[in-house]
């Protein structure tokens, strides 16, 4: 899938972004290009401020660009109102953020299948879906189970459990491993590794050099550019 027909399902051509003015100004990232085809493992890395959050942010329309544009599988956010910047977020994008949300009043299984619900998934398949997502990451026990009476990394594995159900095109992930312990962080890696082969494109946020190795390819940033782009053993060689 990652050949050069692969279909780009996210492209960055000349985007920057700034905050503030004057002397104030702060370019969190200055007009980057990149392409992310199905199949496509990207691990991003770079020092604290080199840009890597507002990449994601920018690439999952959370963020609008100051400069240039994003697209996502073909189609240019830039022009879409925010009903539908929310609902190309809704339907091709799976976000794994280090803040969980997950909803205090649902059991795990009931907040990995919610939004499948809102996007018309009825409820038995909503649930057989969020049964399955919940099995790939080794927590098939926690289905039932409300998020109080779960650890911060479990809590953290149903969450990534919620991005990942229904066919995202791109899951965007920030240190999606943040709180767990190694067995645990592998299952994840797992996780995104099976949807990139099954044609999704993850790019993965990530300080751990061991956990880029999973990806096909590593971006480091600094200073909001792009500073190196190759494959994960010639990034590790570089350190
Ligand atoms: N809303 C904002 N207002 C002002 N400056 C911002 C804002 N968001 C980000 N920045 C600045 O932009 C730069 C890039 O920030 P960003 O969060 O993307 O870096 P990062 O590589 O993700 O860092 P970390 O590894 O610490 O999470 C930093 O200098 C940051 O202070």
């Amino acid at each position: 899938m990652t050949g050069p027909n692969a279909q780009a399902v996210l492209r960055l051509e000349g985007v920057g972004r700034t905050h503030g003015r004057g002397a104030a100004e702060v370019h969190a990232l200055r007009r980057i290009d990149l392409e992310l085809r199905a199949g496509e493992f990207l691990a991003v890395m770079g020092p604290s401020g080199s840009g890597k959050s507002t990449l994601l942010a920018l690439a999952g329309g959370l963020d609008r660009p100051s400069i240039g544009r994003v697209l996502v599988e073909g189609a240019p956010l830039e022009g879409l109102s925010r009903a539908g910047l929310a609902d190309v977020r809704r339907r091709s994008v799976g976000y794994v953020f280090q803040a969980y949300n997950l909803l205090p009043s649902l059991t795990a299984a009931e907040n990995i299948a919610l939004p499948r619900e809102l996007e018309g998934v009825g409820a038995r398949a909503a649930r057989a879906e969020a049964l399955a997502v919940l099995a790939e990451l080794d927590i098939a026990e926690l289905a039932d189970r409300f998020p109080e009476d779960m650890s911060g990394g479990q809590q953290q594995r149903v969450a990534i459990g919620r991005a990942l159900s229904g066919e995202r095109r791109l899951v965007l992930a920030d240190e999606p491993t943040g709180a767990l312990d190694s067995l645990a962080g592998e299952a994840v890696l797992r996780v995104l590794r099976a949807r990139c082969d099954a044609g999704a494109a993850v790019m993965m946020v990530t300080h751990d050099a061991g956990h880029a190795a999973w990806a096909d390819r590593v971006v480091r940033l600094r200073d909001g550019l792009i500073a190196e782009d190759g494959r994960p053993a010639e990034a590790a060689a570089r350190r």
